[in-house]
């Protein structure tokens, strides 16, 4: 360990004995008395007692930066600071949080496909550079697809780059909680204060706050507080802005400033991997689950990866009840026989039905789908859904295009041509217009 003191009283020595300082007096009353208190990578902290010492310690930085350069033999960058202030700042270093972060939730256990590769992306940029990209970050999806899994990923991972960080993560009921519970005890000025020095908030479910008149009024300004300090905030939903409904207009488009990513059902491969990471997780490796059954439960519960979770877990309790290590699709069978009808929609099979079952599966309105709009986003499942009314209520292509702003029968009938080319070469785009299928009860 390196006697800190000893290196700033050499260091003023070589100022006076090189007379870069000349003046006596200005040394034994701005120099010497400064401390060396901190070397972090390759700066050094100087303190001084008084704001105006600062100015004249750093006339000199270069001569004292070389000079400390040559005593930690590296190169060294000095920053000068009041006392006070410093010492401020390490009482704010020092985490007295607890984070509330799931420790398994990492992004080393999280299995990246088409679904949910930019949501991915975003929250490893946010975690590395927390505050300087995408502020806030909004994640959305259905249940069940990842989003608590990534909120926790950006704790964990800004957290061992920086233990100091102060970072929380918290469900929105439980924002709420805490809301009832200062106004009971009178702390609420203790709560935002808490709240609006995080470094971090991962605020997970962000609907439940809608209704709550007093946590929305806070949350509001805590947001503008971590925002404002360029602080990190990272929202889920699940919902995109836009949809949100019974939730202000002010906090709504402060939520689209920032960045939104969904996350969709995972596509085959990658509902696929996560089954196999999750088996790998359990930690038996004498277990054997054949592949027949690994597709049949993709095929069947990756709209929602918290229940194939539980699929896993049931088949596997099962297994130890049998003293088996090998599941095959005979064991499945019976342990999935209650389970494995799929939902029958409960709705008729009508166009509006199939509309808005398209639009909730690509989280887009029905007035996008049926839009003249030709985004790239919007086309597939514009075809998508064409293609389900012909094929499931059997009615004329122009009966469609008129369904779809006035479109011509010729228009529908190509769509229609296309969606059956990539369902027979695309297994991904197959899987995707089946689970369509399955949610409208016809598979
Ligand atoms: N890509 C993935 N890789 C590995 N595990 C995943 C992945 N996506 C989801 N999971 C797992 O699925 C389970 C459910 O995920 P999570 O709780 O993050 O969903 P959610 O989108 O937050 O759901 P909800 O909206 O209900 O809160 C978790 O155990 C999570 O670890």
């Amino acid at each position: 360990m390196q006697d800190l003191n000893k290196i700033w009283s050499s260091c003023v020595e070589t100022l006076e004995k090189n007379k870069i300082v000349d003046d006596k007096i200005i040394l034994d009353s701005l120099f010497k008395p400064a401390t060396l208190e901190e070397i972090e990578d390759n700066q050094v902290i100087i303190t001084t007692e008084l704001k105006w010492n600062i100015d004249a310690i750093l006339e000199k930085r270069a001569e004292i930066e070389s000079i400390l350069s040559n005593s930690f033999s590296k190169p060294i960058k000095i920053k000068v600071l009041e006392v006070e202030e410093y010492k401020k700042s390490k009482q704010k270093k020092v985490p007295k949080i607890d984070s509330h972060l799931h420790p398994d939730m990492t992004f080393a256990n999280f299995i990246v496909g088409n679904s949910n590769r930019m949501a991915q992306n975003a929250a490893l940029l946010v975690s590395t550079k927390p505050g300087m990209n995408f502020n806030p970050l909004f994640l959305y999806s259905h249940p069940g697809l990842g989003k608590t899994h990534l909120l926790n990923a950006i704790g964990n991972k800004a957290k061992e780059t920086n233990p100091n960080l102060l970072v929380r993560y918290i469900t929105s009921k439980d924002f709420v909680d805490e809301i009832i519970n200062s106004i009971k005890t009178n702390t609420t000025d203790e709560i935002y204060s808490y709240y609006r020095n995080l470094d971090i908030l991962l605020i997970d479910d962000i609907q439940f706050l809608f209704g709550k008149e007093k946590s929305s009024e806070m949350f509001f300004h805590i947001f503008n507080e971590i925002i404002n300090n360029n602080h990190q905030i990272v929202i889920t939903s699940d919902k995109m802005p836009d949809e949100l409904q019974g939730i202000e207009e002010r906090l709504i488009s402060r939520f689209k400033s920032g960045l939104s990513f969904g996350i969709d059902p995972p596509e085959f491969e990658t509902a696929k991997a996560i089954l196999e990471k999750k088996i790998e997780n359990l930690g038996n490796t004498d277990l054997v689950i054949t592949d027949d059954v690994l597709d049949f439960m993709v095929m069947n519960y990756c709209n929602d990866i918290r229940s194939l979770e539980g699929q896993l877990k049931r088949l596997f309790f099962c297994s130890i009840m049998e003293s088996t290590n090998y599941i095959d699709m005979n064991f499945a069978s019976e342990v999935f026989k209650d389970q494995k009808t799929i939902k029958k929609a409960q709705e008729p099979l009508t166009k509006e039905f199939i509309l808005k079952t398209t639009a909730e599966f690509y989280y887009l309105t029905i007035s996008q789908i049926i839009s003249k709009n030709r985004t790239r986003n919007l086309v597939t499942p514009r075809e998508i859904c064409m293609y389900l009314m012909r094929e499931l209520l059997d009615i004329t292509f122009s009966e469609i295009g008129t369904t779809f702003s006035n479109r011509d029968h010729s228009t529908v009938m190509k769509a229609c041509k296309r969606v059956e080319t990539k369902i027979k070469k695309d297994p991904d785009y197959k899987l995707a217009v089946d689970k369509l299928k399955q949610k409208l009860g016809t598979m």
